[in-house]
């Protein structure tokens, strides 16, 4: 298999109270499609997409989560493996506001701590809102992480919510990659006075498959 070949997949977590939205922006996301219709998820769905970070394929994989706490024991098993997450609220649902360190602390016990973005979706109803700008700017900063202001309704920043997930996971593969390979992958250098070599007497010693060596460098750090 080529370098170029090499297939990036990422799997993200959507979590938040029901009726937030979860659902709708994985669809409006993977599908380009939205309806107004609200049909609870039992459990667990899931959606893909590609996108190109870097000039590298990305696959993301979206696991969509029911909302309601008599759904727990089910969906907790999916958070584990999760690479990223999505903490998501409502911009007119209080309890959804109040309840995100808890799923924030939920998908931490799965799967520690991963790259994640908190989401105040329905912005379209900013009139309706009964969540304060500083209230929610206030939680993502003791929360260590950004918030984007979404409409899936509108399609507004739904794309940037992912994009930005994918950026910040791709770039810590690509230096888990590095420190794996230059642990892997010795340069030694020797002078010795009797080997006149190209090379003034270094020896360079690299793998002569690279592309096999970094394949199987991704399996070891989970990217594969
Ligand atoms: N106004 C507005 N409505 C939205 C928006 N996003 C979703 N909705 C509506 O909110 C309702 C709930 O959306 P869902 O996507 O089913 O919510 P969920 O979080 O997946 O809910 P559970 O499956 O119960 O966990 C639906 O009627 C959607 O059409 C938005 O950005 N603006």
């Amino acid at each position: 298999m080529r370098e170029e070949e090499l297939e990036i997949a990422l799997k993200v977590v959507i979590v938040g109270n029901g009726g937030v939205g979860k659902s709708s922006m994985i669809q409006r996301y993977c599908k380009g499609i939205y309806t107004k219709d609200y049909k609870k998820t039992i459990g667990v769905d899931f959606l893909e997409r590609q996108i190109e970070i870097d000039g590298e394929d990305v696959r993301i994989m979206l696991w969509d989560t029911a909302g309601q706490e008599e759904f727990d024991a089910i969906t907790k098993a999916y958070y584990r493996g999760a690479q990223a997450c999505v903490l998501t609220f409502s911009t007119t649902d209080r309890c959804s506001f109040e309840a995100i360190k808890a799923w924030k602390i939920k998908v931490e016990n799965e799967c520690g701590e991963i790259p994640t973005v908190l989401v105040q979706n329905k912005i379209d109803l900013i009139d309706q809102t009964v969540v304060s700008f500083d209230e929610a700017e206030n939680l993502a900063r003791s929360l260590g992480c950004r918030l984007i202001r979404t409409s899936v309704k509108e399609d507004v920043n739904v794309a940037s919510v992912f994009r930005y997930l994918a950026t910040k996971c791709h770039q810590a593969m690509k230096q888990q990659y590095s420190t794996v390979v230059q642990t892997i992958q010795p340069t030694i250098s020797a002078y010795s006075p009797s080997f006149q070599s190209k090379t003034n007497g270094t020896i360079v010693l690299r793998p002569s498959k690279k592309s096999t060596k970094r394949k199987n460098v991704f399996k070891k750090c989970g990217i594969l």
